[in-house]
């Protein structure tokens, strides 16, 4: 897998009030095209910092960013707070934004912009002002404009975090079709259920590496290896993150000794292995 981005030793070091503060450190990390990151933390961990240096927007202060390609170096982003990156006045030109800068036919770009706005569920009037949409619409507008370019890579700073259930499990569906047709996705976020989607799972704490594999490593680390399964063990628990209730009743039940054919990670898959049970 070619790595869009190549992080070596990397570190960002900010100015806080009692002096400098390494807020990422001896970050080492390769991201392969093709792949469906979810960067995992708490408030402060380092979450947007990395993105922010993947997208070129951050200086390092140590260790060095290789950016590969299109996609490693002109990335489609998605801010954690819309307020801070819409530029255009009306839906429309906020959406378009990122293609009239990558140069898309005026034609091709009024079509894409259907087609986002659908696949994002808003019914508002293209000339709407984007300063009337809710703050939720803001984001699901900003994500919009972020897939409509037809960026390979798409950088999302939580995305989700000020969507309904309904609209974020659209949003999660987008990006999961966006990842089969190949594109890149790295995805910030603290919620856990956005983990499940991803191929792989980062968690920082620190500004470090606490956690690099696959999600079902992270919720369910060695179960199924033999030895008695200890919730605690896995690597989810061990650094303090609550799993999404499915997963919680999952580990219950291997605890007591019930063996589920597979790791359930979405509640109907949970409700898929209890019926096998129960047959
Ligand atoms: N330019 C800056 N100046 C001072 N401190 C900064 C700067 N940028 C980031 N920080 C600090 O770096 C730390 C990491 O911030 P970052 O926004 O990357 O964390 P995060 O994991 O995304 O947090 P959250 O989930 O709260 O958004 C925080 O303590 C933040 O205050």
């Amino acid at each position: 897998m070619r790595p869009l981005w190549r992080l070596d030793n990397a570190e960002v070091t900010v100015q806080a009030a009692s002096g400098p503060r390494k807020v990422l450190q001896g970050l080492n990390l390769a991201v392969g095209e093709g792949e469906y990151i979810a960067v995992v933390g708490r408030n402060g961990s380092g979450k947007s910092t990395l993105l922010r240096v993947l997208g070129g927007l951050c200086p390092l202060s140590g260790g060095s960013l290789t950016a590969d390609g299109e996609s490693g170096r002109q990335p489609g982003y998605v801010f954690q707070n819309p307020d801070a990156q819409i530029v255009g006045e009306t839906v429309y030109e906020e959406v378009c934004f990122g293609m009239e800068n990558r140069g898309v036919p005026l034609v091709e770009m009024a079509e894409r912009f259907r087609r986002a706005m659908a696949a994002a569920g808003m019914d508002v009037h293209p000339d709407t002002p984007v300063e009337r949409l809710s703050g939720g619409q803001k984001q699901l507008l900003c994500i919009a404009g972020a897939m409509v370019t037809g960026a390979q890579s798409l950088l999302l700073d939580e995305p989700a975090s000020m969507l309904d259930l309904d609209t974020r499990s659209a949003v999660l569906r987008i990006a999961r079709e966006l990842h089969e047709r190949g594109a890149t996705i790295v995805w910030a976020t603290q919620s856990m259920d956005e983990l499940v989607p991803a191929t792989r799972v980062i968690a920082l704490v620190n500004g470090g590496i606490a956690y690099d594999g696959t999600p079902e490593r992270f919720f369910y680390g060695s179960a199924g290896n033999g030895r008695m399964f200890d919730p605690a063990e896995t690597p989810c628990l061990s650094l303090g993150f609550r799993p999404p209730y499915a997963i919680q009743v999952a580990h219950r039940l291997l605890q007591i000794g019930i063996e589920l054919g597979e790791c359930p990670m979405l509640d109907g898959q949970l409700r898929r292995a209890v019926t096998e049970l129960c047959r």
